[in-house]
């Protein structure tokens, strides 16, 4: 970055990273035999453990560790522990029987409830950093310009597991309609009301098996649920025991006695509170007083208002518009109206709802609510009213970049299944031409780019009058993230008018034709320019998906203060690991193979191994605050991006730092390099042999898709399906020899109503 005038930053946050959170002292409440668990979240954590017998042991200098205690042992003292210094979770494992101990699971601050065969370590990590405050999923998605959650109806969420990847796609959250579960009984009836133990077991369930913050609703018989009304304790019953679970989002009506949703948003921790109204009377109207009332009492309790309506008229959309944008202007500050009219009459607001639009899928048994869509019918429906214009996105590798290829199928997949109109194509930079890249992007209907591999932002800016005119002259504008790591891997396309999605004239015709063309050369006729009102933003996704990886299994605060290692050919590929690094936290990084720059040097301690002494030194040295290593201990966490040719150097550092005799386990290990590429040595294997957990490149490629489809299209793809998707294509796939030929012939028949795909 160094040498160029500082461009402008891009204000579309993604959410703040990771946070310090709750810094309480961490107890566990553990069942009989099943102390391990303690040693699970101490290691989640990134902290030793200890066991106490009662809550009388624990005092301000126990802060630094996790403190287990015997559920028989916690009863005694739990109501009257030192709130302020202590956060308890009773962690109960359910194949010990259900339901956990009463009087512990009122007074616990959390339950975890999990399952030891398998045990899931991702749920508990998912779990820890939630509630603790670390990772915080409610920002990150409010600064998404369009969300969406899915409504499930399973009676029993076991269904829904073996389709649940496929079922999320577009979906930013998935809502568990608790009042629609079926709860068998032994005479082979239902319970009315599913209890608090099935249904606990239903939540871990699907916690297991998706990453999406999920949605807890207990919808009552007045608003087209099963849930009774008679009793509004048991509302709170439900939703208070969810909050303790960990659930991100939990979906209180607004019908409830006031000192219910009081209490429920004063107890909500980390949880978001749905606040939720729906009228069925047919009777509502928008522009009303009492419409205006419904939203001032709901946003009281609230960080996001719900408001849903059966309507008559098609115009009634309409004033569901002018109420959107009249609250939006007459309250400010409030929280975000997420607002859908229903049935068929009420389906074109559904379209133009921009927080949380509730969402069904044709796999699942019923419609949740009359006039659902799926995600993939509001985005058709919104291609047929112009507002979500058909664009050219391009992969844009280098030679003989295969990576761009290989993804390139699975972006096409998910514009399938999602309903979005937009073309892919596979291009390939020339490097001393940066005119091709112009070609693509100076066209107005360009949506965007991947580039794969990654291209620097002084390269790009400083070798294109293209670049460096757009935004007024003032150059494309660059998000921090690539501003400090100075390598661009996503360009973003932003509208200027007030809605991205609503920029481009009806009259814009679709997509340019295919012309003639061969690798490397522009496959669309260019048609005009990008238009005037259009940023570009520049865009780095590749760290996201090495912090995604790194806190997979394990909670950010295990990072925090840390010590780590980066080996890299060049500052270059070392970049994003070092900013993810920086993200969470660590305490100092050891460089090998590299010159670090001061961008990325500022605020953390950075030290080359330049000898062997130096490697010695950061080997043996102490673990304890105050050591002459700024406390960072010795590493815990190594990242490589070396590449295949150099692993012997990886395999013989992973070896220096492992466990193996000093007594140090759960280290991270995470290697960047291309895993098709065969290599003389298996770092993974040294690694897992040397007391790491493992990631390799293919986790991070994973987690970077689902980054850069939602820079991109603004759509939501679990990770595990594109997981699944890799794994599948791994099987078959051709192999690394590969013409571009056999692999269009691959693209071409893999994925059906798939438009091919231009590789030449
Ligand atoms: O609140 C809502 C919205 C909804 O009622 C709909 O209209 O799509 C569907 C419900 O499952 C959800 O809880």
């Amino acid at each position: 970055m160094s040498g160029t005038a500082s461009p402008p930053i891009a204000q579309h946050g993604l959410g703040s990273g990771p946070q310090r959170g709750d810094t309480r002292i961490v107890m566990i409440v553990y069942g009989p035999g099943q102390e391990k668990v303690v040693s699970v979240f101490a290691e989640v954590l990134g902290k030793p453990f200890q066991s106490r017998d009662s809550f009388g042991d624990v005092g301000p200098q126990d802060h630094d560790l996790v403190i287990g205690i015997p559920a028989d042992r916690a009863k005694i003292g739990v109501a009257l522990r030192d709130q302020a210094m202590v956060v308890v979770i009773n962690a109960h494992c359910v194949q010990l029987g259900m339901p956990p101990d009463k009087d512990l699971s009122a007074h616990c601050d959390y339950e975890f409830l999990y399952t030891d065969t398998p045990f899931s370590r991702r749920d508990l990590a998912r779990f820890t950093s939630h509630i603790l405050g670390q990772l915080n999923h409610h920002e990150t998605l409010m600064a998404k310009p369009r969300t969406y959650f899915i409504s499930t109806t399973f009676p029993d969420v076991r269904a829904a597991l073996p389709n649940l990847d496929i079922l999320t796609v577009g979906a930013d959250a998935v809502e568990i309609r608790v009042d629609l579960l079926k709860e068998p009984l032994e005479d082979g009836k239902f319970a009315s009301v599913p209890s608090l133990s099935y249904v606990g077991e239903q939540v871990m369930l699907l916690r297991q098996r998706t990453e999406l913050p999920i949605i807890f609703t207990t919808r009552c018989t007045r608003e087209n649920g099963r849930f009774p009304m008679d009793n509004p304790q048991l509302y709170y019953d439900y939703l208070y025991r969810a909050i303790q679970w960990g659930v991100e989002y939990i979906d209180v009506e607004l019908w409830l006695p006031e000192a219910i949703r009081k209490k429920l948003w004063e107890q909500r921790g980390n949880s978001r509170i749905m606040s939720a109204f729906h009228d069925f009377s047919g009777n509502f109207k928008w522009p009303s007083h009492y419409a205006e009332h419904i939203f001032r009492e709901s946003r009281q309790y609230a960080d996001i208002v719900k408001m849903i309506a059966i309507i008559n008229d098609h115009n009634e959309n309409f004033e569901l518009e002018y109420f959107r944008s009249k609250v939006r202007s007459e309250y400010p500050g409030s929280p975000p109206l997420s607002a859908v009219n229903m049935g068929e009459t009420g389906q074109f607001s559904r379209t133009l709802n921009r927080v949380f639009t509730p969402i069904t899928h044709p796999l699942l048994p019923i419609i949740a609510a009359p006039g659902q869509m799926s995600a993939a019918e509001i985005n058709q429906a919104l291609a047929l009213l112009g507002q979500l214009p058909k664009k050219n996105i391009y992969g844009i590798g280098s030679t003989p970049s295969r990576g761009v290829v290989l993804q390139a199928p699975f972006y096409e997949k998910c514009f399938n299944e999602l309903g979005l109109p937009h073309h892919l194509s596979i291009v390939q930079r020339q490097p001393k031409n940066p005119a091709c890249m112009e070609a693509w992007c100076n066209q107005r209907n360009f949506g965007g780019a991947y580039l794969n591999p990654p291209v620097s932002y002084n390269s790009l800016v400083g070798n294109s009058a293209f670049f460096a005119s757009v935004n007024n002259g003032t150059g494309p504008l660059l998000t921090e993230a690539a501003r400090v790591i100075g390598m661009v891997d996503t360009i973003v396309v932003r509208s200027d008018a007030s809605s991205s999605a609503s920029s481009a004239p009806t009259s814009v015709p679709s997509s340019p034709r295919p012309s003639k063309s061969t690798f490397g050369k522009p496959i669309v006729t260019v048609t005009g320019g990008l238009p005037p009102n259009t940023s570009l933003i520049f865009d780095n996704a590749s760290w996201r998906g090495i912090l995604s990886t790194l806190t997979r299994d394990l909670a950010p605060s295990a990072y925090f203060g840390r010590a780590a290692v980066v080996l890299a050919s060049s500052s270059d590929d070392a970049a994003c690991a070092i900013y993810a690094l920086k993200a969470l936290k660590v305490g100092k990084i050891y460089t090998v193979g590299f010159k670090t720059p001061p961008s990325l040097s500022r605020d953390i301690p950075i030290e080359p191994f330049n000898s062997l002494e130096s490697l010695q030194r950061a080997r043996t040295v102490g673990t304890t605050n105050g050591d002459e290593n700024g406390g960072a201990g010795a590493p815990f966490v190594v990242v490589s991006a070396f590449g295949p040719e150099k692993s012997n150097i990886v395999g013989m550092l992973v070896r220096v730092f492992g466990s193996k005799g000093s007594g140090h386990k759960g280290k991270v290990f995470l290697d960047l390099a291309d895993g098709t590429i065969p290599r003389k040595m298996d770092t993974g294997l040294v690694a897992e042999q040397s007391g790491f957990a493992a990631y390799d490149g293919a986790d991070v490629t994973a987690f970077t898709t689902v980054e850069i489809l939602r820079l991109l299209v603004g759509q939501n793809v679990p990770y595990s399906f594109v997981r699944y998707d890799q794994g599948w294509r791994q099987k078959h796939t051709l192999g690394v020899t590969t013409t571009p030929y056999q692999y269009h012939i691959y693209v071409r028949f893999s994925y059906r109503c798939s438009p091919p795909i231009a590789i030449h």
